[in-house]
């Protein structure tokens, strides 16, 4: 479903040149649900908007829904949603109106366009507040109505850029059980981003862990918390109380308590 190879961003600034992505490659499989995960400024979002054509990559190549990014930017957004991260939504307009618009900007006639709003509002719970204006949405639906807007052309692929960011933990949890609902019910493969490993950990089958532009890691969650879980203790002693401090270590170490690694503490001491 997408395919990049080195794919690369820098950004100039003031003639700074701005690595933000630095030659990713990237494979994920129809139907599978990858969580980017990383601290701010990764390059997270600069990825995303690279393979939603947002942005136009410095070097490499992508491929997302079979279609070339470079070569075919159309192409790709006819076939993809994308829920950025600021609203998508206009303020005034009601959000079934909202909607219909949406699928018309993807050239669905007004009645197709209007079926597919009732069918999204009502599996995302909106049905209720269909007539009403966007600006009066709390900040939970108007996410929701963020996800129904990137649905409304049945895409087989859906971008999600910091889907929960700012929401509470009630409301993110309500969120997630919409999208995997969504996912369930029409197979959609799910690339997001997100800061929070918890999120990373239980709603993503598949974790990157992107930092500096690079990709550092790539696995199941499960898989990923086995390899690099494990607790670091560092204790500051005075150099009067070295020698009984590494007395005591030597003997955990000893009875299999402790292990040794090749990092040499000494300097601290
Ligand atoms: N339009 C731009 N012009 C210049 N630099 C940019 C631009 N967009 C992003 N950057 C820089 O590129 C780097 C990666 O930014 P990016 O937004 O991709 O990170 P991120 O992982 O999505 O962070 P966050 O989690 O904060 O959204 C950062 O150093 C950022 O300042």
């Amino acid at each position: 479903m997408i395919h990049t190879s080195k794919l690369t961003k820098t950004f100039t600034v003031k003639k700074e040149k701005i690595q933000a992505v630095k030659g990713v490659d990237i494979d994920v499989e129809r139907g599978e649900l990858v969580a980017f995960l990383g601290p701010n400024g990764a390059g997270k979002s600069t990825t995303l908007r690279m393979l939603t054509t947002l942005l136009a990559p410095t070097s490499g190549t992508a491929r997302v829904a079979g279609v070339d990014v470079i070569a075919d930017p159309a192409g790709v957004r006819s076939r993809i949603g994308y829920i950025g991260q600021g609203n998508g939504g206009g303020h005034s307009y009601r959000v079934i109106d909202e909607l219909i618009m949406q699928g018309r900007f993807y050239g669905m006639n007004t009645s197709d366009a209007r079926a597919r709003a009732e069918q999204l509002l009502k599996s995302l719970e909106l049905e209720d507040l269909k007539k009403r204006t966007v600006i009066k949405l709390s900040g939970g639906q108007r996410r929701r109505m963020d996800v129904a807007l990137g649905l409304m052309h049945s895409p087989t692929l859906l971008f999600l850029d910091e889907p929960s960011t700012g929401m509470d933990p009630q409301n993110r949890a309500n969120l997630w059980e919409h999208i995997m609902r969504m996912r369930h019910e029409h197979g959609t493969t799910i690339v997001l981003t997100t800061h929070y490993l918890e999120e990373a950990d239980t709603m993503s089958e598949r974790v990157i862990v992107i930092d500096h532009g690079e990709i550092i890691a790539d696995n199941t969650a499960g898989r990923l918390k086995a390899e690099l879980a494990g607790d670091l203790l560092a204790v500051e002693v005075s150099a009067a109380a070295a020698p009984e401090v590494r007395g005591l270590l030597g003997r955990a170490a000893a009875a299999g308590e402790l292990e040794e690694t090749a990092y040499d503490c000494e300097t601290f001491l």
